[in-house]
């Protein structure tokens, strides 16, 4: 077995590879340490050359007819599912993820978006506006050139899901992946050209922040939508804002999951280990404040101690693994430190801890408070912090008192108080009796300083165009002089 993931070449502009002109990019499977590619970043100019050609392409492609772009998002779907086994592979070795959940979770989902927006592309229409003898209507027209900026822990999925609202509208795209997780990005921009889309419409371009940074504030670029912390996301909207442009921001959060003393114990057990273990844990609508009521939280803890056995930590290639290692050891020490800050607080491990190298083993904390660093920043690993409560006012009040807003979670069988909690939370994404679905058809997003915008579903559609108004005069030109 080969673990060489060498691609063409590292960048990908106006409809070829090209060898990026800039720094060293190594890209380490995250299991290993191995180096499985080696890629160089985008120079100055070729950020700049990249947004130029995307510049240059979009206006023909913006003047085909919708179905035409459609088709092509959608001939990319199919190619995709066709090719999942290797593109899966792929991704594991680029996230470390394990390969039971990179086969139906990143590139499916992905190919799900396509096909949303594939299939929607016909029927974005405009509005007729009746006013008597005159009328006015709406044109919804695209932005220009979308730079698209990714997180490493889903780096195929948050591409596609850029991608594909971006292009059904008529725009071009400039994506930089994380640097972490380069390899995915490259793949879409050969899948989406054999599609048939023509070329310039989606580049990528490879580099850390400063890339990043270039890209956000490239003359040519109308939007920036990027997946990534709150702290990088304050930078880019700062810096889109200069030259107004529109902006998608998708960050980070700590939201609150609310298990209410009549809930399945069972489901809420599976969802919270989902919520807070799935990709060990690098998920940014996480569950990681589990609020248990006082009657349920014996019983829900015991259950988890006893479900968390079935973990299987190891290879992520093995198909029976289903928790893999951190994405690289700068990572595992954040989430090390967190670890270390819970206990000094007076905080105690149900289960898990420090663990070794590469793996942090899913981790749960009990008898903490609000005020533990543990409960109040986002650590982006396998740690899920436990909460008691008494009722319904208290738990609303304490859940919403963060300032990250992405996603909640209730947990009852109570109909009325799910309604009722759900509409008082401030999360841009909520479930009931569910966690971290995120189906294409839903929009997905936050509000507070998770972010703002919306991905998926037709709302992302707004985020992705501009709407321009027409008047139209039927009749004379009325004036007093
Ligand atoms: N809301 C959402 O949909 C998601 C949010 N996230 C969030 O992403 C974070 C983890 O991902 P990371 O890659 O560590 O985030 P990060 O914020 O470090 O980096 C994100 C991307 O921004 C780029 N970047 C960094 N500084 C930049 C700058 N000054 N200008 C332009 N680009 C810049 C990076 O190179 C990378 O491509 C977590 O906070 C997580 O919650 C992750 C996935 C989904």
């Amino acid at each position: 077995m080969t673990l060489n993931a060498q691609p063409a070449a590292s960048l990908f502009i106006g409809g070829r590879p090209v060898e990026g002109e800039g720094g060293a990019l190594p890209v380490l499977y995250p299991y290993t340490g191995e180096e499985i590619a080696s890629l160089r970043e985008a120079s100055a100019g070729q950020v700049a050359e990249a947004c130029r050609v995307a510049a240059r392409a979009q206006p023909a492609w913006a003047a085909l007819a919708p179905a035409e772009r459609g088709r092509v998002l959608s001939r990319a779907a199919a190619i995709i599912r066709e090719r999942n086994e290797e593109l899966s592979r792929l991704e594991t070795l680029d996230t470390g993820k394990p390969i039971q959940e990179t086969l139906v979770a990143d590139w499916e989902s992905g190919a799900q978006a396509l096909e949303f927006f594939g299939g929607l592309a016909a029927s974005i229409t405009g509005q007729m506006i009746p006013l008597g003898r005159d009328w006015a209507y709406t044109r919804r027209e695209p932005l220009g050139v979308c730079a698209g900026i990714g997180a490493w822990n889903y780096p195929s999925q948050i591409a596609c899901w850029k991608a594909a609202p971006a292009l059904v509208m008529g725009n071009a795209m400039v994506f930089k992946p994380s640097e972490e997780t380069p390899l995915g990005a490259l793949k879409l921009a050969e899948i989406l050209l054999e599609a048939g889309l023509p070329a310039g419409i989606f580049n990528v371009v490879q580099g850390r922040a400063e890339v990043g940074a270039a890209l956000a504030t490239d003359p040519n670029v109308d939007k920036v939508s990027l997946t990534g912390s709150v702290p990088t996301g304050r930078k880019v909207y700062a810096a889109a804002a200069e030259g107004m442009r529109h902006v998608t921001m998708e960050l980070g959060g700590k939201s609150p999951l609310i298990v209410f003393d009549d809930a399945n114990p069972e489901h809420a057990v599976s969802a919270a280990m989902l919520a807070n273990f799935y990709s060990s844990g690098q998920i940014c609508s996480n569950g990681t404040r589990v609020f248990l009521q006082e009657g349920i939280r014996d019983a829900f803890l015991d259950r988890l101690a006893e479900r968390v056995r079935n973990v299987r930590m190891g290879d992520p290639l093995d198909p029976a693994t289903t928790h893999g290692p951190i994405i690289n050891p700068a990572q595992a020490g954040k989430i090390r430190a967190a670890i270390a800050s819970g206990l000094e607080q007076g905080a105690r491990l149900l289960c898990g801890g420090p663990g070794e190298g590469a793996f942090i083993p899913p981790t749960v904390f009990t008898d903490a408070s609000d005020e533990m660093t543990i409960t109040r920043d986002e650590i982006f690993g396998p740690v899920m912090t436990t909460l008691g409560f008494h009722d319904e006012e208290e738990v609303i009040t304490r859940a919403n008192a963060t300032g990250f807003g992405l996603a909640a979670g209730v947990f009852t069988q109570d109909l009325t108080r799910a309604h009722r909690v759900i509409a008082q939370l401030q999360a841009g994404t909520c479930w009931i009796n569910s966690y971290n679905l995120t189906p294409v058809e839903m929009p997905f997003g936050a509000v507070k300083q998770s972010g703002l915008g919306r991905e998926n579903s037709a709302a992302a559609i707004e985020h992705y165009s501009q709407l321009k108004s027409v008047y139209v005069g039927m009749g004379g030109v009325d004036a007093p002089y």
